[in-house]
């Protein structure tokens, strides 16, 4: 009876969704709204809904019971009651490599094609392996955290009191289950940010020089920024963004990471902003460009339904627009950061073509941070020199 039930909510709560804003929030209002659903009930229902939506447009003619039974087949590793219920038969096999499920999922369903798990293939940049990105699509993301230099030990004696799974990554980086309550374990928010490994792996190319002038032109709460000051401090740091609130959080970031020496300034880039930029001259800016977020549908699947294609055009103007607005204050010989979580070649590689033709840029090295290998965001890099 209880899979029935769950059926039957996981059934309400698509109805419900109007898929206008992300699914998270949608979850959290409705669970407010249904105080009769425990935490256990909560946890299933987000589970199932996830799930559900990590397939794609698979098998999109089937009902959403039939589709349901198998994303959780695939999207699970451990026999569960819901699947008990519904298709004992495939709970037994729960363990099998994706490849092997697969393969009896289309013995009952011979019109299974991985390809519609993502169906945007015909943009995916040239370095992506299609199938094993869309195998990844099954695989929840884990939780990163970057731990700030010096903070390391704190860090670890935090965590070896705990109960908890840990994977240690590297000096800096350390993965958690996704959904591991980080805030009850380790106390002191300014010694860690959470940041995804592939967000971590961006800094490499930054490089800073002491006392060098940087400008992080799309710093939104600041991820970025705070990595660029952990590692070299003394540089003189301008950060920006179009949206004002989303710059409150930054400061209320910043000062809990103990960081007050920068300049912050409200910027649409799609504007001229000679009047106020005219005297400023960077010795490297971070371009963490918006962007149509592909490479991070693994933690927002419901997007890879709700995406339309068209959208991609405009992010790539959008791109191009501030890209132009930002490079004539980078000094020559000076490297603007191009950074996407793309995974669309209009975004990331033609986009560095284009930049580099009409901006009088040129390609030290771009990279493609294949997260899909690792449970993490993908994301793209170009380190882009002002000739
Ligand atoms: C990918 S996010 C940046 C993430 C951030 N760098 C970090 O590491 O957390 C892109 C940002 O670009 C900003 N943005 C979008 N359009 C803009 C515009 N016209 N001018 C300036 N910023 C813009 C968005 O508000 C968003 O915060």
């Amino acid at each position: 009876m209880k899979a029935i039930h769950q059926l039957n909510t996981f059934q309400n709560i698509l109805l419900n969704y109007n898929k206008e804003e992300p699914l998270h929030r949608f979850l959290a209002t409705y669970y407010r709204q249904n105080k009769q659903m425990g935490s256990r009930d909560r946890k299933i229902a987000s589970r199932l809904v996830y799930n559900f939506y990590r397939l794609g447009n698979i098998l999109s003619n089937l009902t959403l019971e039939e589709r349901l039974i198998i994303a959780e087949f695939f999207a699970n590793q451990q026999a569960n009651s819901f699947l008990e219920h519904f298709k004992p038969q495939w709970n037994n096999k729960i363990e099998l490599t994706l490849k092997n499920k697969i393969e009896i999922v289309k013995e009952e369903y011979p019109n299974f094609n991985l390809t519609d798990v993502f169906p945007f293939q015909d943009h995916l940049s040239n370095e992506i392996d299609a199938e094993e990105f869309y195998l990844s699509h099954f695989i929840q993301p884990d939780l990163y955290i970057r731990i700030k230099k010096g903070k390391q030990k704190n860090i670890m004696q935090c965590l070896a009191s705990a109960d908890i799974k840990y994977q240690v990554i590297d000096e800096q980086a350390i993965a958690f289950p996704n959904g591991t309550k980080l805030a009850q374990i380790i106390p002191d928010k300014g010694n860690y940010e959470i940041q995804d490994i592939s967000s971590q792996k961006t800094g490499e190319a930054f490089k800073p020089d002491k006392w060098d002038k940087w400008w992080d032109c799309c710093a939104a709460s600041g991820g970025k920024a705070l990595m660029l000051l952990d590692q070299q401090p003394d540089i003189k740091l301008l950060v920006s963004d179009n949206r004002e609130s989303i710059l409150e959080n930054l400061k209320h970031r910043f000062a809990l990471a103990g960081v007050s020496n920068y300049q912050l300034k409200v910027l649409d880039l799609l504007q001229n902003q000679d009047q106020t930029l005219h005297h400023y001259e960077f010795d490297g800016i971070i371009l963490d460009a918006p962007c149509t977020g592909s490479g991070t549908w693994g933690r927002t699947p419901e997007m890879i339904t709700h995406f339309t294609p068209h959208k991609i055009k405009s992010y790539s103007e959008l791109q191009f627009k501030i890209a132009s607005n930002v490079v004539k204050y980078l000094k020559v010989g000076k490297p603007l950061i191009y950074i996407t979580c793309s995974v669309f070649k209009e975004e990331n590689e033609e986009q560095v073509a284009n930049l580099c033709e009409k901006l009088n840029l040129e390609i030290e090295y771009q990279l493609l941070i294949k997260g899909y290998q690792a449970k993490a965001d993908t994301l793209f890099l170009a380190r882009l020199i002002k000739k």
